[in-house]
């Protein structure tokens, strides 16, 4: 097969799914990222040509598109939009998170619900992937407000969703809080006390290590990649953007393993704090974000950091950086920035975090580059390892949870290097999570016919 066939084939795919999926640009990057890694694989591997398994698979088996509507504390109704991307079901019930945030669209969505099927094929866990949530901002809103709302998007969602169809979880603006009052509407409109999400609390089905595992899965695949060139987090300047679920357990786990974590971020701004965010100052920000729901600044204030309003933390000097707050975080210059300042690792703890030419000075500069679809997939391994306890009516150690964690940290990792080698030794963690993903669920796919 000649290059110019091989890349007309890509170019032809492109151009009919952007034509399927006009103005979704955050799907279209998705998808041109995987198609990218995938062309000389798939034409290499006629069968899954034919059977138009790529085709397939960037388009959802299904979506759900509903009003919410809710009433505010001042007696004021609310409509928002709800959602659910149930991308791909060929090797088990759709997982994938909820996400409440302003910005929430069906691009966005189908991007994150694309990234999932890859991301939970890597786990080596029987799960399908499908992502959902809503326009809604829980920011500024009290309990009862987000309360109702959460109630009135499960009296729809309870519809399409259940243990063996469908397992929604967290992701930015839905955590503990919010999963608890999904699950108690469920719970009352069903009748039933099932798996039917994760991220549960302890003491009603939720799984040790569930909050810390995107984190802490984003750091052992680090140290994975940190591994390859006989180094480790000790010593290692690191900086981390966000400031929620994903950066507090990455912070935490950096520092165990003998790293410094220097920055910390939010919508607003970031702080960049010399000294390291220690487990104390930690503690404080965990409190300011998930109690009290706060402003990163105020972490300066507290403790006499830096603080750059409307900025990232790109431009501090750093050996490791963990983008853990939104997608396209960092673009090209950023990316350049951190090579010029001696970055050798960036492992994503979110979702796309990295703009298409970020990743390619990436990978031109030979880093350690793990995207998140291997990176963070922690977080929804031990959903997949919640799924199992709940099915057992057992709850394991966080021994054995965390050690399940590693080893699925490490499988993903060895399943990068197999598909992601290059002749020369360089390790292409992107081809290789999509070509990796890619290749169980299409196996499935073709086992189970032209569905
Ligand atoms: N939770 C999980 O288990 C998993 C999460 N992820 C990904 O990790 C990332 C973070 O999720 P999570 O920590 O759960 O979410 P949280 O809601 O707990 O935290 C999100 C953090 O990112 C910041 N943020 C959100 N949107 C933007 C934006 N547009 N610009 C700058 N900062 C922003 C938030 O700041 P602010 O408070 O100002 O909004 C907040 O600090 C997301 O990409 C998510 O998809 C991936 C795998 C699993
Ligand atoms: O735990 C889950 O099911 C979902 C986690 C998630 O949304 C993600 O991996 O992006």
């Amino acid at each position: 097969m000649t290059s110019t066939k091989r890349s007309s084939f890509g170019e032809e795919f492109m151009n009919n799914f952007k034509n399927r999926n006009p103005g979704e640009i955050e799907f279209h990057q998705a998808v041109h990222e995987v198609t990218e890694s995938l062309l000389n694989f798939i034409e290499d591997n006629p069968k899954y040509k034919n059977a138009k398994i790529l085709e397939r698979m960037s388009e959802p088996e299904r979506i759900i598109i509903f009003r919410v509507p809710w009433v505010d504390d001042k007696g004021e109704i609310q409509v928002n939009r709800g959602y659910r991307v149930e991308m791909n079901s060929a090797i088990g019930p759709y997982k994938g998170g909820l996400r409440f945030h302003p910005t929430v669209n069906l691009s966005i969505l189908k991007f994150l619900a694309f990234e999932q099927v890859f991301k939970n094929s890597l786990t080596t866990l029987p799960m399908g992937g499908g992502k959902g949530g809503s326009d809604f901002d829980p920011k500024q809103k009290t309990d009862g407000e987000v309360m109702r709302f959460c109630q009135s998007f499960m009296t729809e969602l309870s519809k399409h969703i259940g243990p063996n169809t469908d397992v929604p979880a967290g992701d930015i603006g839905v955590g503990g809080r919010e999963i608890g009052f999904l699950f108690g509407q469920y719970k009352r409109l069903r009748n039933e006390f099932t798996g039917v999400l994760t991220g549960k609390g302890r003491e009603w089905g939720g799984s040790l290590i569930r909050p810390e595992a995107t984190g802490y899965g984003t750091v052992y695949f680090a140290d994975e990649m940190l591994r390859t060139r006989n180094d480790s987090f000790k010593g290692k300047i690191v900086t981390v953007s966000g400031s929620g679920n994903v950066a507090q357990f990455t912070t935490e786990k950096v520092n165990e393993l003998g790293g410094k974590v220097v920055t910390l971020s939010d919508s607003s701004g970031f702080i960049h704090d010399p000294d390291g965010i220690d487990a104390e100052k930690l503690k404080f920000v965990m409190r300011l974000k998930n109690i009290k729901r706060g402003r990163i600044e105020e972490y300066a204030k507290k403790f006499g950091a830096e603080y750059y309003a409307n900025e990232r933390p790109w431009k501090i000097k750093c050996d490791v950086a963990l983008p853990c707050a939104t997608q396209n975080e960092i673009n090209k210059q950023e990316a350049e920035l951190l090579i010029k300042n001696g970055c050798i690792c960036v492992s994503e703890g979110a979702n796309m975090p990295s703009t298409p030419d970020a990743v390619d000075v990436y990978l031109k500069n030979k880093i350690l580059y793990g995207p998140g679809k291997a990176a963070n997939a922690g977080g929804v391994s031990v959903s997949g390892l919640e799924m199992s306890q709940n099915s057992l009516r057992m709850s394991w150690t966080r021994e054995e949870v965390d050690g399940h964690l590693k080893r699925i940290m490490q499988d993903i990792h060895t399943t990068c290097v197999k598909y992601g080698k290059t002749k020369d030794g360089f390790i292409n963690y992107m081809d290789g999570a999509n070509i990796g993903g890619f290749v169980k669920v299409a196996e499935a796919m073709l086992a189970q016919g032209l569905v």
